[in-house]
């Protein structure tokens, strides 16, 4: 494998690090020292030293031997020296550089470069024609070079001071913090995270575009979606949760961002390095939170002076709890004119008993009170724990797939250190990766050669698939035994639909779009079905109803594929009178068995917590008990606002509980989730038959007590939606082949008599009974169409 071809010094200098900097993906640079014979007019002195400036492969290639990579780090300083001493370098060296993607393919445009500064450009060129010719001769592969001088890459290559050379090793762990923003939904996040990137010189101040953290520009041509990076993207954002986080106005993806803050120390520099990260509000991105404070010693706790403390700041703080985070709370928002901050100071207290003198106020909005929260980071969140002389130990937090690199897993490094070059395995999947570029997030990608003790960072490592990258694994050197780290929540499904193509013949669109969108989603489950209603599609799992929502949307916005999405139904578990038992995703391959009978089944349930104003009380009461909920517990965290929490079955939160939690409430009410055992539960399997078929894109798990109503809705719903035909169509609900709901949709009638003038009744009465006839027959045999609106109008029975 070579990447690069080069004379001494030259990629180790400025331009070389300019070069791996510039984005290059999985480059590796070889550097060879070469000589011009004249006479023979040719190379003749193939590589005296080869450096791996990645500390990439050494070893034996097309008859070139490369120095060991681990002796090579001295050979290499002992040569510097020497140059430096005896043989002062040569003022101008010309290299080669050309990047190679994951699979050690040129990429389209590999890039020659040539130092111009001293001396004549053309002699620099032909020595350096002549490298590449010696290489292209030793069939090192290397692609057509296209020819750019160096001082017109230096202009193009012209950095600001953001982005100069950043040197990690200058933070230790004492001058490190980690921490995460924790809050309710709409709390103000990722605005506070906007703020502090300001504040730190991370991003421009008024760099005019909201929150920073959850955004992007994607550009749709055709099936295919170009990211472009905004002036002022954000690396995760590249992610993709984007359009859909932009118009919902929610998180989706949890993000990182490293700034360089002064503290007490004097101006341009940086002291302490901050990682921070953002987390998604919604309930059904708890797993994300769960991550992202994996990696954290702390947590600021915002909390809307408003609206006060909310169901999922209820949640949060006990995850950053639970992981014995320090937690400093932010009373956010106190710009507006309903802010109450004592009030929600004494919630934060009774709640959490957390001392109200450590509260901060803040308004991300106005900016007013930022100024306190960067040094309660660093006082009261203690570094990271890890330790530098132990062997490498890294968890693997997200990954995301990019079109240009591949697959970067985003990493805290919590024993040893990562450098670009080593080897390392996964104690998940045992397999090995060579480490091509590792960095920060600052906000872009920042390669910077290595990782040190509680750095939080990237890595690129040739991994083809996100799917190699297990969240929550634990990396290490691959030489080395060491203990893997606890693991932590992993993303549980636990919601299922049918995904099908709208039109059935474009299956293999709809399996490409899924392809490229789970590349990047790794929290969805996939696996292809067939249904004889809808063809060929795929069954999937997800984190919620929203993760579902925004998975379809994706599907729709990013990739232009039409979908039609079956009722969405959570795992059930069934015992046989022979005493199996079966897990059921998917209610149309629960077929009865008339041999083995079930004798029990079980459904999963959660532990909702609802915080509500008392006077809606009366109101969730009746909603949660109608959804067979069972209350827990019951009080008020202060004079106007109720705490309630109750065990529901999953089943009956996932078909629109909270739009209806949130229109009897008139939106005041605040609901999060965690999932909880399985209970016994008596529920069976219901289809739904058009014309005596069973449509089995359409079967669902309903409560037995409930079978009835959803039946007849369900019935009801597809008459309206179901056009009619020339024939009848009668559509029912059944249980077991008992029916329970029943519709018909009446026939068209042709008239077969306009053409008959006048008379002859018993012709008119043959041709009645010839339509008869037909529409009979065309009964029999003539398949219902059903459109796309009937299945969506499904969703929402509950
Ligand atoms: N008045 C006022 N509005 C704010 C303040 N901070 C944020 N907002 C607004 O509150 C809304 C929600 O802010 P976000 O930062 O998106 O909230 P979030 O907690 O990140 O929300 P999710 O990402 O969905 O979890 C936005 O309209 C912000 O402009 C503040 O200090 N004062």
């Amino acid at each position: 494998m070579v990447a690069g071809i080069s004379c001494r010094n030259s990629l180790n200098g400025r331009k070389g690090k300019r070069m791996k900097e510039e984005g290059h993906m999985a480059i590796s640079y070889w550097s060879f020292d070469i000589s011009w014979n004249k006479k023979k007019g040719e190379m003749t002195k193939m590589p005296i030293m080869c450096r791996a400036h990645d500390g990439s492969n050494g070893g034996k290639l097309d008859g070139v031997h490369f120095r060991d990579p681990e002796r090579y780090k001295t050979a290499n300083s002992r040569n510097t020296e020497k140059t430096k001493l005896q043989q002062p370098p040569s003022p101008a060296t010309p290299f080669a550089a050309v990047s190679y993607d994951s699979d050690h393919h040129p990429t389209q445009n590999p890039t020659f470069f040539i130092d111009t500064h001293t001396h004549s450009p053309m002699s620099y060129f032909n020595r350096a024609s002549k490298a590449i010719q010696v290489a292209n001769r030793l069939n090192l592969g290397l692609p057509s070079i296209e020819r750019r001088f160096c001082s017109n890459s230096r202009n193009n290559n012209r950095r600001d001071d953001n982005n100069s050379v950043i040197d990690l090793s200058q933070y230790p762990t004492d001058k490190i913090r980690n921490f995460s923003i924790i809050a309710h939904v709409d709390h103000g996040k990722s605005t506070l995270a906007d703020r502090l990137l300001e504040l730190t010189g991370t991003i421009k101040r008024g760099h005019g575009q909201p929150q920073y953290l959850d955004k992007l520009q994607k550009e749709g041509q055709n099936n295919r979606t170009i990211f472009r990076w905004r002036k002022t993207s954000l690396f995760c954002a590249l992610r993709a949760s984007t359009m859909v986080e932009r118009e919902r106005g929610i998180t989706v993806k949890a993000q990182t961002a490293t700034m360089f803050y002064n503290y007490e120390l004097k101006k341009g520099d940086p002291s302490y390095l901050l990682n921070l990260v953002d987390t998604p509000g919604h309930v059904d991105f708890s797993y994300e939170v769960s991550r992202s404070l994996a990696a954290c010693q702390g947590a600021l706790l915002v909390v809307d002076a408003a609206q006060g403390v909310q169901a999922q700041t209820v949640a949060n703080f006990y995850l950053a709890f639970e992981s014995n985070l320090a937690i400093i709370p932010v009373i956010n928002k106190i710009d507006q004119p309903t802010a109450d901050p004592d009030r929600v100071k004494a919630q934060l207290k009774s709640m959490f008993d957390l001392d109200t003198s450590d509260v901060l106020l803040t308004s991300a909005k106005t900016g007013q009170g930022l100024e306190h929260v960067l040094p309660a980071v660093i006082e009261r969140i203690p570094p990271p724990p890890g330790k530098c002389d132990s062997n490498l130990r890294m968890f693997l937090l997200d990954s995301y797939y990019d079109e240009y690199k591949g697959v970067i897993c985003h990493v805290a490094v919590v024993d040893g250190s990562l450098r670009k070059g080593d080897k390392i395995t996964s104690a998940a999947t045992s397999q090995s990766y060579e480490v091509l570029d590792v960095g920060i997030m600052h906000p872009e990608l920042r390669p910077t050669g290595f990782l040190l003790t509680g750095q939080v960072g990237y890595m690129v490592s040739g991994m083809r698939s996100t799917k190699e990258a297990r969240v929550g694994d634990t990396l290490f050197h691959s030489r080395t035994t060491v203990e893997p780290l606890p693991g932590f929540k992993p993303a549980k499904h636990m919601v299922f639909s049918g995904l099908y193509p709208a039109d059935g013949s474009d299956f293999e669109g709809l399996n490409h779009a899924i392809e490229r969108l789970t590349c990047n989603d790794a929290s969805v489950s996939v696996a292809r079905e067939s249904s004889t209603a809808l063809g060929l599609g795929f069954r999937c799992g997800f984190l919620g109803l929203l993760h579902m929502d925004v998975f379809h949307q994706r599907l729709e916005q990013e990739y232009g594929t039409h979908i039609i999405s079956t009722v969405p139904t959570v795992p059930y578990i069934f015992e046989y009178s022979d005493g199996s038992k079966v897990e059921v995703q998917n209610p149309a391959a629960f077929t009865a068995n008339p041999k083995i009978r079930v004798v029990a089944s079980w459904e999963p349930t959660v532990l909702a917590t609802i915080i509500i104003p008392s006077e809606y009380v009366g109101a969730v009461i009746n909603l949660c008990s109608e959804r067979r909920g069972e209350q827990i517990e019951y009080s008020f965290i202060d004079t106007q606002r109720a705490f309630m929490k109750y065990r529901l079955p999953l089943r009956e939160i996932v078909v629109d509980f909270y739009n209806e939690l949130k229109s009897i409430t008139s939106g005041y009410a605040s609901f999060d989730y965690e999932d909880s055992e399985y209970v016994a539960s008596d529920v069976v399997k219901l289809d739904i038959l058009l014309n005596g078929q069973p449509v089995d894109a359409m079967a669902t798990i309903v409560h037995k007590l409930k079978a009835q109503r959803v039946g007849r809705e369900l019935v009801e719903k597809l008459k309206k939606y179901i056009d009619r035909q020339m024939f009848e169509i009668t559509i029912q609900a059944a249980i077991d082949s008992k029916v329970i709901a029943r519709e018909t949709i009446s026939a068209m009638r042709k008239n077969v008599l306009a053409k008959c003038y006048g008379g002859d009744v018993t012709r008119k009465k043959k041709l009645l009974e010839k339509q008869k006839e037909g529409k009979k027959r065309m009964k029999r045999v003539g398949s219902v169409d059903i459109p796309q609106e009937a299945f969506h109008a499904i969703l929402k029975v509950s």
